[in-house]
């Protein structure tokens, strides 16, 4: 059991790569993570095109904090060679390949970074990769993709591919998805790395979204993929701690590190054992709190 070094990827925004506006403008709305998509929103007679809007954007655009992610087209396609080259040449924190099927898949791509960071003269191991599961293939073989490079950071589900080939489609219980999202979950879990869910494309059913990111919160979901600004703030809301939870995680900080002063690991809080396991959910939950502005750098609370 691997634990992540953990970067918050609550939100994964996609944004079309050939609409030079939205490029221009994606780091405006507070995505963790901006995923420029050289993949399904650009039709054939645009792939170049996007191509080189993404790379001039990376080279010039200030995204601030963002991750900076970029969706290729993928390996059974004639793009996806002159992709990944010119986004490690740009500099990109990580490359998504679509409709991963199995551990190989990973190793070419990774083989093709590794060749362009060389050529253009970039630390080898530089470029984060991770990977999207867009079919019964990939599902059943989730965990061999998660564990297939260092460089991956994370797998994701992209439901919209995944019903199509499953024969069914998406319906708002979302039972469709149980298996393929607890199968995700475990793999990236067992594997140390993030686990992202999927799009949610009904911009007007507020409800259903909610609804949705409610249960991929609770399955444990580090994140989403979106499709649109408005979607942010939902989701940072559904992932910002309690008021109660960030006092019982402060408490247990506190708690543990005066536990560590006299030698132990294990301390009695309120009648309850407080041991490595609640120390490693009470970091992640100051984590989301300060990514939340709800606690300042020392874990203190910041008033409203
Ligand atoms: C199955 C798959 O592969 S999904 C992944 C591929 N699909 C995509 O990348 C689609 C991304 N999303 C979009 O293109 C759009 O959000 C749409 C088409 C779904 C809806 O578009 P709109 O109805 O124009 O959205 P909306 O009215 O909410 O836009 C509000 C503002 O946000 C901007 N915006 C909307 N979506 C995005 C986005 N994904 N990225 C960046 N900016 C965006 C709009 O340009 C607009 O800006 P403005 O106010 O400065 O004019
Ligand atoms: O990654 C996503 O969620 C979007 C996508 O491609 C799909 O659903 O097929
Ligand atoms: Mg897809």
């Amino acid at each position: 059991m691997a634990q992540q070094a953990e970067r918050l990827r609550r939100t994964m925004m996609f944004v079309p790569g050939n609409n030079p506006a939205m490029v221009k403008d994606a780091g405006i709305y507070g995505a963790d993570s901006i995923m420029f998509d050289l993949e399904d929103a650009v039709s054939m007679s645009e792939k170049d095109a996007a191509r080189y809007l993404v790379y001039e954007a990376l080279q010039t655009v200030d995204y601030g904090d963002a991750e900076l992610v970029v969706r290729i087209n993928g390996l059974d396609t004639p793009y996806y060679e002159t992709d990944i080259k010119i986004m490690v040449k740009a500099g990109v924190d990580v490359i998504r390949l679509p409709k991963v099927e199995s551990a190989d898949m990973m190793l070419q791509l990774e083989a093709l970074i590794a060749d362009a960071e060389k050529e253009f003269g970039h630390e080898v191991g530089s470029t984060n990769i991770m990977a999207a599961i867009e079919s019964a293939e990939g599902v059943l073989n989730a965990y061999e993709i998660a564990k297939s490079s260092k460089r991956m950071i994370g797998i994701a589900l992209s439901a919209e591919d995944y019903t199509t080939d499953m024969k069914t489609h998406r319906y708002a219980d979302g039972q469709e998805l149980l298996f393929a999202r607890n199968m995700i979950l475990h793999a990236a879990r067992a594997a140390g790395i993030a686990a992202f869910d999927t799009v949610f494309t009904n911009m007007d059913d507020e409800e259903g979204f909610y609804r949705e990111t409610k249960l991929i919160h609770q399955l444990g979901f580090d994140g989403k993929s979106l499709v649109n600004p408005r979607q942010i703030e939902m989701v940072n809301k559904v992932y910002q701690p309690t008021k109660q939870e960030i006092e019982n995680a402060q408490n247990v900080v506190a708690a543990i590190a005066q536990a560590h002063a006299k030698g132990s690991g294990v301390i009695s809080m309120n009648g309850q054992m407080v041991d490595r396991p609640v120390v490693l959910r009470a970091e992640r939950v100051m984590r989301l709190a300060k990514a939340a502005h709800l606690v300042d750098e020392e874990g203190n609370n910041i008033e409203e």
